[in-house]
């Protein structure tokens, strides 16, 4: 096997820890990301996404552990690095007061590589006046001029935390187009954290899953979605139970009288565990990523009452 140097990777870290009294944030996080590609990060609420980006951008101080971006280390990230390294989040914070144009002035006067073209290509598709302050702004016009303003920064590495979230269909196709289209011309890597599976699926060459702060998994997406099978049966109510409890079934579902299973890392034979269970019309069928990411996240959920597994008591 080829050994990778450091350089290739845009982000490391090794055993990262982030704890806020005794909850974890992240935890004994190891994530390696390669230089190059779409990377999509996924993770229940409180997975610790955001966490992870308030790390590697320097702005919060992990526990233990350390993190590197850009073959720096995220704790003394120099001006030259952080010019190198577009971020978008889900905020779109930007000084309320400020006129866009002026906005864009002084983002256009600070970096060096700054590409107009590019910022009137992806502004564009958001019909907003250099005249209008921020604070007049839609929540998806500030997506669109925070995407166009990174764009156009001409970033090595994009950093983006949710930021779809509040686009219409329109603007979310331009929106992933216009990183699809950078990640390609320009070579920029880009790391995105979404809800959306169906964008994902779109757009994302690398899957990165976290739950509760740690690295669940990571590999191609459709290489994710080969881990899981769904299995539809006739299913006695007994074998349901006793279902339920084994490790490997992620989600078990009664839809128009039969039972759908997702179960995790097991081979094509699996239908004869279930006829062991009874099942009668045993069939296997394609799992779509969103089914297989969700079905995941369900079962390790905090609360997961109807399935019963991962279940965890809080005392309050
Ligand atoms: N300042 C804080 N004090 C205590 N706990 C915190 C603090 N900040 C974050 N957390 C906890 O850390 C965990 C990770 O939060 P984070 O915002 O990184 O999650 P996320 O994956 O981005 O979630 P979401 O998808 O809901 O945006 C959560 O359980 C959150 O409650």
């Amino acid at each position: 096997m080829r050994s990778i140097a450091a350089s290739e990777y845009v982000v490391e870290t090794e055993a990262l820890t982030l704890q806020y009294g005794r909850k974890f944030a992240l935890k004994d996080l190891s994530l390696r990301v390669p230089r190059g590609r779409i990377h999509a990060i996924v993770g229940a609420n409180g997975a610790g996404k955001s966490s992870l980006f308030r790390v590697l951008l320097g702005f919060q101080t992990p526990s233990s552990g350390s993190a590197r971006i850009l073959d720096q280390s995220c704790a003394q990230l120099s001006p030259e690095v952080r010019g190198r390294i577009g971020f978008v989040n889900d905020e779109h914070t930007m000084p309320e007061w400020m006129r866009i144009g002026d906005v864009v002035a002084m983002q256009r006067r600070q970096y060096p590589q700054w590409d107009q073209a590019r910022f009137d290509e992806t502004a564009g598709h958001f019909n907003v006046l250099p005249e209008q302050k921020v604070a007049q702004l839609s929540r998806g016009e500030r997506a669109g001029i925070n995407l166009a303003m990174a764009l156009a920064q001409s970033p090595e590495l994009l950093i983006l935390d949710e930021p779809t979230l509040g686009l219409d269909v329109v603007a979310k196709r331009a929106f992933l187009e216009a990183l699809m289209f950078c990640n390609s011309v320009d070579a920029c890597t880009i790391i995105y954290c979404s809800h959306q599976m169906e964008e994902i699926e779109r757009v994302a060459d690398n899957l990165i899953i976290l739950e509760r702060g740690e690295l669940k998994h990571m590999s191609a997406p459709d290489e994710f979605c080969e881990r899981v099978s769904l299995w539809v049966a006739d299913l006695p109510a007994a074998a349901v139970t006793a279902l339920r409890a084994r490790p490997e079934v992620l989600l078990l579902q009664k839809l128009d009288g039969l039972v759908h299973v997702l179960i995790l890392d097991r081979d094509a034979q699996y239908g004869e565990v279930l006829t062991g269970f009874g099942a009668r019309h045993v069939q296997t069928m394609p799992v779509s990523l969103d089914r297989a990411v969700n079905a995941l996240l369900t079962r390790d959920h905090a609360a997961p009452a109807e399935e019963g597994a991962g279940h965890v008591r809080t005392q309050w």
